[in-house]
Parts: C-alpha cells; sequence; structure tokens
C-alpha cells in the first residue's frame, strides 16, 4: 500500500450522539485510492452509523468527513453522490420499471450533460449507450440489458447497482455487507466485481462486512471499531492478532 497517495477520504473526530449515547466516538481515519477499507466490529460497535456519517444519511453531531480537501460533513447525500460518494445496494438508485440498459444510460448522461450537448443528438445516444453496455458487460448482465430493473433477481439487482456506481464514475465506492441475502452462486460474482472495481487505483472502497472469508480476501486495511471508537486499524492480519482486538471482539466472531 502507497501511503504517499494523498487521502480521498478522511473522516476527523467524527463523532454522533444519539441522546445520552455514543455511537460513534471521536473516530478519525484517512481512506486512500486503491485502497479496499473493511469496517469491522462486534455487534452494536458503530460500524453502520459510522458508514452513514460517510455516506450522508446521518449528519454527524462534531468532527468532519474531507473529501478530496474539501468538508463535506454537512452536505446532503445527493450532494456527497455528485462528488462521487457512491454507495451501493440503495435500491433508490434504481428506476424499476426502465430497463437494465436505460437505468446505466440515464447514470452516464448524469454524469456528461456538457458531453450530451456538445455532440450531435445520434451520437450522444451510441457514446451513452456503448458506454452503459461495457459497465453492463462487465457486471454480467448484458443479457439481461433489456429487462425491467423490478424483474431482475436480487442478485442481478446488486449487479445493476454496481454499474450504476461504475457509471457515475465514483471514486469512493461503499458497500455494506455486500454478500447478504445472497445466494451461494451469486456471492461470489458480487465478491469478483468488488476486486475488479479494487483494481483501478483510483477509487476508494470502504467495506462494512461480518464474515471473516470476505475480509480476508478483500481487504487491503481494516478498521475495528468498538463501542463506537477506533481501537485497531492496519494490514488485517497484523490487527487481528492485536490484544486489543482479540478481547474486544474475537470472541464475539464466527459468523
Ligand atoms: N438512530 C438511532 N437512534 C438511537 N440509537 C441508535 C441509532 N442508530 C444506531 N443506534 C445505536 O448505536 C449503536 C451502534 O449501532 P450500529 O448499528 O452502528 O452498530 P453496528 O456495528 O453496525 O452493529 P451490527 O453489526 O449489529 O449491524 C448501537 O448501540 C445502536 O443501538
Amino acid at each position: 500500500m502507497d501511503h504517499t497517495t494523498a487521502p480521498a477520504l478522511q473522516t476527523r473526530n467524527l463523532t454522533v450522539r444519539f441522546g445520552g449515547h455514543v455511537a460513534v466516538d471521536s473516530v478519525s481515519y484517512d481512506f486512500r485510492p486503491g485502497c479496499l477499507v473493511a469496517i469491522v466490529g462486534p455487534n452494536g460497535a458503530g460500524k453502520t452509523t459510522y458508514f452513514n456519517l460517510i455516506s450522508g444519511q446521518l449528519r454527524a453531531s462534531s468532527g468532519t468527513v474531507i473529501h478530496q480537501g474539501d468538508d463535506i460533513t454537512r452536505l446532503s447525500v445527493p450532494e456527497r453522490t455528485r462528488r462521487g460518494i457512491g454507495r451501493a445496494f440503495q435500491l433508490t438508485n434504481l428506476f424499476p420499471r426502465l430497463s437494465v440498459l436505460e437505468n446505466v444510460r440515464l447514470a452516464i448522461q448524469a454524469r456528461h450533460p456538457g458531453a450530451m450537448d456538445i455532440f450531435r443528438l445520434a451520437d450522444a445516444d451510441k457514446f451513452a449507450i456503448d458506454t452503459a453496455m461495457s459497465y453492463i458487460e462487465r457486471c454480467g448482465l448484458a443479457g439481461r440489458r433489456n429487462e425491467p430493473a423490478a424483474n431482475l433477481s436480487h442478485g442481478d439487482q446488486r449487479k445493476l447497482e454496481v454499474a450504476l456506481l461504475l457509471a457515475l464514475e465514483s471514486s469512493i465506492v461503499m458497500f455494506d455487507e455486500p454478500t447478504a441475502g445472497m445466494s451461494a452462486d451469486e456471492a461470489p460474482i458480487i465478491l469478483e466485481l468488488i476486486q475488479s472495481i479494487k483494481s483501478d487505483a483510483s477509487k476508494a472502497i470502504i467495506l462494512v462486512e461480518h464474515k471473516m472469508d470476505v475480509i480476508r480476501s478483500l481487504a487491503d486495511e481494516i478498521m475495528v471499531l468498538h463501542n463506537g471508537q477506533l481501537v485497531a486499524a492496519g494490514v488485517p492480519a497484523e490487527v487481528m492478532r492485536s490484544d486489543v482486538v482479540r478481547d474486544a471482539y474475537l470472541g464475539t466472531m464466527g459468523h
């Protein structure tokens, strides 16, 4: 891992309180391009809450979220999405009655409105369709390109959501338990897709995950949360060996 690269996203003393309960407690971390960080920890540790603070679903009580040097702590989810922070599996991203191809094409047009103006109409359409098809093929959905999104299986909808994130050219790609609820034959396809996004050195990936095999195969770094605090972080093998993690976490793991 190249630690000289400027962070794509940072949190600084990020904190959220629900009444008297501090669910995320002053968490600071640097997420770098080309690096997949898995957020782990026991149930109730604050993983999803921290994730929601980054994507914008939740607002921080204090502390900051910084994206490419800009303070985005007060920005809405759509504003963060426009800046390239893409959270997979929201389903709100999908237009259920539109086909796979139309969904991805709309994401491309949203990303390149200027390009659409300068091309003649037919060329603009060709650009959008060709680009959409390249993402659709990459996500293994070519055979379903004309299918309305609503008709897709759970696994195929997830693939479509990944295609949308790629089409939006998200630089921060966030997955909350990406294989949860997936069949045994669907899960490896999503994991391969995440692996292929990882090979793009410009993207930082953030993952909340319970499954140890997924963490082992994908994570470059893990951050361990416990009672809302960051108790350990770094290369998985080293972090898993540390006493603080064993005490706080490993005893409760195993699924
Ligand atoms: N909206 C909320 N209002 C009040 N308390 C909340 C809210 N959201 C989360 N919490 C509390 O914050 C703490 C952290 O919850 P969070 O869901 O982030 O944990 P987690 O690490 O994602 O757990 P799990 O692995 O079970 O999903 C928990 O004690 C939870 O009850």
